[in-house]
C-alpha cells in the first residue's frame, strides 16, 4: 500500500530522518514505535505533505505522492489523525464532522450514519461545541472526523496519549474494525506496548530517525523493547 525508499528529512540544519525505509501493507495496522523524539510524527507528516522532504520516494498505490500536496493527499484517500487531535474547537462535533464529508472521496453530502454506529457518543453531541469535549471524545471525534473522508489509508499519531483506559479500549476495537472488516490499512503511531501489541499486526522500530526493527507485531522481542523502546 505505502512503501517509503530512503527518505531524508532535515529541520534547517538538523537532519531528522535518515535514510528511512517502509512498508505498510493493505489492510494491516503497521506500529510506528519509538521513544520520544525519535522522528515518528515527522515520518506522519512527511507522508500528509505536510512536511518536504530531501530525498527518498513515498510509493502509494505504486504512484510516487511525494510531490503532491496535502490536500491532494487528501484526496486521494489518506486520512490523517495527529498527535493533539487538531479538532476545531469552536465548531459543532457535526460541523467538524463535516469539514471531513468535504473531502470524501466518493462526493457524499451527509455524515454516514456508520460513523455514529462507530463513535455513539459523538451522535449524543451532535449539537456540542468540539472545545466543550472531553478528551477522549475529543480523540474519538479526530478520528470520526479522518473517516469521513472514506480513507483507504489511515494515519493515527499516538491516538491512546493522556486518554482514559474505557475510551482507550473503544478506539482499539474501532481499529480492529477498520482493518479485518473494512479492509482499510492503518499507521498507528504508538508508545503503549499492550496497546500496539493487541491491534497491531506489523511493527516498525524508529532510533534517532532509522529503523532499527521491524517484523510481524509477535516478533517485538524483549530484547528489541529494552534497547530501542523502554526508558
Ligand atoms: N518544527 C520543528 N523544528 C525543528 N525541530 C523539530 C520540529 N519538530 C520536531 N523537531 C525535532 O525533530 C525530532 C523528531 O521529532 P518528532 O516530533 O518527529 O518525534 P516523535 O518520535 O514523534 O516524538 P514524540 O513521541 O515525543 O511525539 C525531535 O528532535 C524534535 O525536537
Amino acid at each position: 500500500m505505502l512503501k517509503i525508499e530512503k527518505i531524508n528529512q532535515f529541520y534547517g540544519q538538523s537532519h531528522t530522518l535518515w535514510d528511512l525505509d517502509l512498508e505498510i501493507k493493505k489492510g494491516r495496522c503497521t506500529c510506528i514505535m519509538g521513544r520520544n523524539g525519535v522522528g515518528k510524527t515527522t515520518l506522519s507528516k512527511v507522508i500528509m505533505g505536510l512536511l518536504p522532504i530531501k530525498d527518498g520516494k513515498l510509493l502509494y498505490k505504486k504512484k510516487d505522492i511525494s510531490k503532491l500536496s496535502d490536500y491532494k493527499r487528501a484526496n486521494i484517500a489518506i486520512g490523517y489523525v495527529p498527535q493533539g487531535r487538531e479538532i476545531f474547537s469552536q465548531l459543532t462535533v457535526k460541523e467538524n464532522l463535516e469539514i471531513g464529508v468535504l473531502s470524501n472521496r466518493n462526493k457524499i453530502t451527509k455524515v454516514p450514519e456508520k460513523i455514529y454506529d462507530l463513535f455513539p457518543v459523538l451522535k449524543q453531541m451532535e449539537k456540542r461545541k468540539g472545545g466543550d469535549l472531553s478528551g477522549g471524545q475529543q480523540q474519538q471525534l479526530a478520528i470520526a472526523r479522518a473517516l469521513c473522508i472514506d480513507p483507504e489509508f489511515l494515519i493515527l499519531d499516538e491516538p491512546s496519549e493522556g486518554i482514559q483506559p474505557n475510551i482507550v479500549s473503544q478506539i482499539g476495537e474501532v481499529i480492529d474494525y477498520l482493518t479485518k472488516e473494512e479492509n482499510i490499512t492503518v499507521m498507528l503511531v504508538e508508545q503503549k506496548l499492550p496497546f500496539a501489541r493487541k491491534h497491531g499486526d506489523d511493527f516498525y522500530v524508529i532510533d534517532r530517525g532509522s529503523v532499527v526493527a521491524n517484523g510481524e507485531i509477535n516478533q517485538l522481542s524483549d530484547d528489541i523493547i529494552k534497547k530501542h523502546l523502554s526508558v
